[in-house]
């Protein structure tokens, strides 16, 4: 049955993942009607197949590998995880696949939801098909935003439906951990599920076609990765591609290497990037094509569509694929859609209140593998691309005493890039255990411009690992 309702909002969000919600919300918190309209669950990808799931299986991996170095503790903590316990917890994490508690945060927010999928269907409209077959039309006064995310990309493999591969889906949201499993790609989701599967009881094989893991970051933090999974049993494999794979007795997969090997394993998982979820969202409605990203100006207007009426917020604009990045541009974006509602000029200078500077000039990331890899701003690779003339300063984590106290076997590396001419830190990386939380330290100093100088000023904490900080400083003194 289709009925014909037109519902008039002064702003429309389409897909209510983490990215959504916060844009919604700040459009609420501006005093503008906002309807979010959600095809799956309130929550995105985030909650229940992505962040919250997959940080909930790695944590009991990453303390127990640090507390069996820690002496006294090893009686402890010496046996496998219980993996049922820890896929309980990851249950318990995942809110249990149920958005009830989302829902009603949207309500004590003022925004409504309507549960269906949206599309586009020309300039300020969007119709949502929704779960009974009806279709409502709805009508933005100031502005439509696009927060659909991304998918998991698979690569066009022969046959490859036949795999029944595990995508990032599956992978977070397993009953139990395979007896084997061989992951291809070995970025950012390759190597946090080869730590999680491989410490929950699994025989992993990483199949990775460059050189090393984790390719887009400073190599070091990749080799560190290598080494540790290798310890833990698991098999890592660089510069090879998989040519062919098939699944043979219904219950395992062979695949076919590039370099002539072969792995069999119970399930594979294509953890080989993302694409965006714009293939059916009525983009060719407004001009734009289907399947594409969404390219927006710092202010998240997309800019292909006259008028500043559509945004692309989060995953979906391809600017930076996390949920904080994400929901900063959702602050942004909502900023900038109040001000043109209230008939404001915008402010869109560096760092200014509508322009997201930070997703070109400091993305901070986490892999939380063991060891921990935290980045923000520069690698010395993307400084050579991008012209930029830096002092790369690197410092051995193991000597610090903060480190030795923190796990007596510590290896880990910091490096940071200090712009020449400007003399401020433009990039930094910490490879080591526990490294996560030092890295906000180095977001404030790209962010904020400080210069180096007046880091001499900061004075960290003995016995830290933030004492990092000062022997960076020393080194680039004394070199
Ligand atoms: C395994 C994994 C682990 C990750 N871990 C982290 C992490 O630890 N930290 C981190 O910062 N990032 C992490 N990420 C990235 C993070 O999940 C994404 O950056 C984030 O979810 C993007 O949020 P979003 O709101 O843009 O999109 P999504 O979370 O994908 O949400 C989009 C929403 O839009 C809905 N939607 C799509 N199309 C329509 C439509 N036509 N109509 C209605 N609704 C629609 C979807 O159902 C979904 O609910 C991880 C990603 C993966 C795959
Ligand atoms: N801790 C976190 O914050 C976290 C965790 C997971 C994911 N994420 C986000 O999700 C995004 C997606 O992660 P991802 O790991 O899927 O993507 P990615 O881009 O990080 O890595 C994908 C890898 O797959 C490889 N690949 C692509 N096609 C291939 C093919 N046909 N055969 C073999 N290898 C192939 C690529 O070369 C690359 O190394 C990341 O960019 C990251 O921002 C964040």
């Amino acid at each position: 049955m289709t009925t014909e309702n037109i519902r008039t909002y002064d702003v429309i969000v389409i897909g209510a993942g983490p990215v959504g919600e916060n844009v919604a919300d700040r459009t609420s918190a501006a005093g503008l009607s906002t309807v979010i309209v959600e095809s799956e669950l309130v929550g995105g990808e985030c909650s229940y197949w992505a962040c919250e799931p997959s940080k909930a299986l790695l944590r009991p991996a990453l303390l127990r590998s640090d507390a069996v170095h820690v002496p006294g503790l090893d009686p402890a903590v010496g046996n496998p995880l219980d993996a049922e316990a820890v896929l309980a917890h990851r249950d318990r994490m995942s809110a249990d696949w149920n958005d009830d508690g989302q829902v009603d945060w949207l309500k004590s927010a003022g925004i409504e939801l309507l549960r269906g999928h949206g599309r586009l269907a020309g300039e300020r409209e969007v119709s949502v098909e929704t779960p009974d077959g009806d279709t409502v039309r709805l009508r933005a006064r100031h502005a439509v935003a696009v927060a659909t995310g991304s998918r998991a990309a698979l690569p066009p493999l022969p046959g490859i439906d036949d795999l029944r591969p595990w995508t990032s889906r599956e992978a977070t949201s397993a009953r139990k951990p395979p007896g084997s499993l061989a992951i291809v790609g070995g970025g950012v989701v390759g190597v946090e599920m080869a730590t999680a599967w491989q410490a929950l009881g699994s025989r992993v094989t990483l199949l990775a076609r460059e050189a090393g893991l984790l390719p887009r970051m400073e190599p070091f933090a990749g080799e560190l990765v290598t080494e540790r999974l290798r310890e833990a049993g698991a098999d890592v494999r660089c510069g090879v591609s998989v040519v062919a794979a098939e699944r043979i007795r219904d219950s395992q997969v062979r695949i076919t290497l590039s370099d002539g090997g072969e792995v069999v394993a119970d399930e594979i998982l294509f953890a080989t990037g993302r694409a965006p979820r714009s293939q059916d969202i009525g983009l060719d409605t407004v001009g734009l094509v289907p399947g594409e990203w969404l390219t927006t100006d710092d202010s998240l207007t997309v800019t292909a569509v006259p008028g500043n009426w559509l945004y692309a917020v989060g995953d979906v604009n391809r600017r930076a694929l996390f949920t904080h990045q994400g929901k900063y541009q959702a602050r942004i974006a909502g900023a900038v859609i109040g001000a043109r509602a209230r008939g404001e000029q915008l402010d869109t200078g560096r760092w200014a209140p509508h322009s997201g500077t930070a997703d070109t000039e400091a993305v901070p990331g986490v892999v939380f593998t063991d060891p921990e890899i935290a980045t923000v701003g520069l690698t010395v690779r993307e400084a050579e691309r991008t012209g930029r003339d830096v002092e790369v300063v690197d410092y051995e984590l193991g000597r610090l005493a903060g480190a030795h106290q923190y796990r007596p076997d510590y290896r880990g590396r910091a490096r940071i890039l200090v712009d020449r001419e400007r003399q401020v830190v433009v990039g930094a990386t910490f490879a080591g255990p526990g490294v996560a939380e030092l890295l906000y330290s180095a977001t404030v100093a790209i962010t904020a411009e400080v210069p180096v100088e007046r880091l001499w000023h900061a004075v960290p904490a003995f016995p830290t690992i933030s004492e990092v900080w000062l022997r960076l400083l020393e080194t680039r003194r004394d070199s």
